[in-house]
């Protein structure tokens, strides 16, 4: 298995990281157009090798798509992240940029790859990758839901002071202020987390997740990277190891949940072939109205990437 990282900064970097140190791939090669950054973070990797033990080579390239050719799977996370003040939406114009041309190189050396897009805002990021591969919708998955419910999974086992690995959790719609985290499909070892909270504390916590990433932004000056880059590595490795694990992606719907043509995080079995199979759960009226404003929300963000690049709507 080789996987191509692009982007060697904070959230690739770790990333690449957890992909060799977990052995989900021989080779990770991992990309920046900034000279020497990604060679120095891939050796640096590979020097930690002896250490912690484990024979994943890494190789850092700078902007030698050559040196990515015939990836299994393409990490793509190069972009501005934002800064205090900021939305992920304000990222929009020079992301698309990055990320389209970024995937033009990817696809000419990976025609075959499962790409994973991560650089934000990440619905629209996910959109302009698909459009600019013109790559099946299996094949081209934005990660967010699995970060999503991993912030949602950490403040209820803080709340409960128990450990997150018993902790379940399902949230939809876009990753950003609209994300919809789902408490009726929350369990904690098998036990509805409404059974354990109550509503009050079930709630703040649902708003804490909505507002996760910008809560680390306000703290650090930038964008969050160890759950990121190791929630990537996560659905690399579901796609690696053919686990067909369910988890949040984004991904395009054509029709499912009511919604066509809009790219929304949705329950997906994740597997050898990228998105095996889209789950659609019930939703109550409160859910779906909610769903509705995040579909919403990320179609006026669609739109504003094809003014920006001159789509013909
Ligand atoms: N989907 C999600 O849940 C998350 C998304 N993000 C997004 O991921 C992106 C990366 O975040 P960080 O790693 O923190 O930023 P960073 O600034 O640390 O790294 C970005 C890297 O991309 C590189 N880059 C820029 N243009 C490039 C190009 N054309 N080709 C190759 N490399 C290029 C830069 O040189 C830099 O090293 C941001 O857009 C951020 O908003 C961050 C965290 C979570
Ligand atoms: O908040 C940001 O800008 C980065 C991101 O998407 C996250 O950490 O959820």
């Amino acid at each position: 298995m080789k996987v191509t990282v692009i982007g060697a900064g904070n959230v690739g970097a770790t990333c690449a990281d957890v992909l060799a140190y977990r052995e989900i791939a021989n080779e990770v090669v991992l990309l920046d157009i900034k000279e020497g950054i990604a060679e120095g973070k891939a050796l640096d990797i590979w020097q930690k090798a002896p250490i912690t033990l484990y024979d994943t080579r890494t190789i850092g390239v700078t902007n030698d798509y050559n040196r990515t050719a015939n990836s299994d799977v393409v990490v793509i996370t190069s972009g501005m992240p934002r800064k205090p003040g900021m939305s992920r939406d304000d990222l929009i114009e020079v992301n698309a940029k990055i990320v389209n041309s970024v995937t033009e190189n990817v696809i000419k050396h990976s025609p075959n790859a499962i790409l994973i897009v991560v650089s934000n805002p990440l619905d629209v990021m996910t959109y302009a990758a698909h459009v600019t591969s013109k790559f099946p919708r299996t094949r081209v998955i934005g990660m967010a839901g699995i970060l999503d419910t991993a912030r949602y999974r950490a403040f209820l086992a803080d709340a409960l002071n128990c450990s997150p690995k018993d902790i379940q959790a399902l949230l939809m719609g876009g990753h950003g202020d609209t994300m919809v985290p789902l408490p009726r499909y929350t369990t904690v070892a098998g036990i509805p987390v409404t059974e354990l909270l109550d509503k009050e504390t079930i709630d703040a916590i649902v708003q804490r997740t909505i507002h996760g990433g910008g809560e680390l932004v306000k703290l650090m000056g930038t964008s969050a990277w160890y759950a990121p880059g190791a929630a990537a590595a996560q659905m690399v490795e579901a796609i690696a190891r053919d686990q067909r694990r369910i988890f949040p992606c984004c991904v395009k719907l054509e029709g499912e949940y009511g919604i066509d043509n809009c790219y929304l995080g949705v329950p997906v079995i994740l597997g050898k072939n990228g998105v095996e199979k889209i789950i659609e759960v019930s939703l109550n009226e409160e859910e779906k109205k909610l769903l509705e404003v995040s579909r919403q929300k990320v179609s006026e963000v669609m739109a504003a990437y094809d003014r920006i690049v001159g789509v013909k709507q």
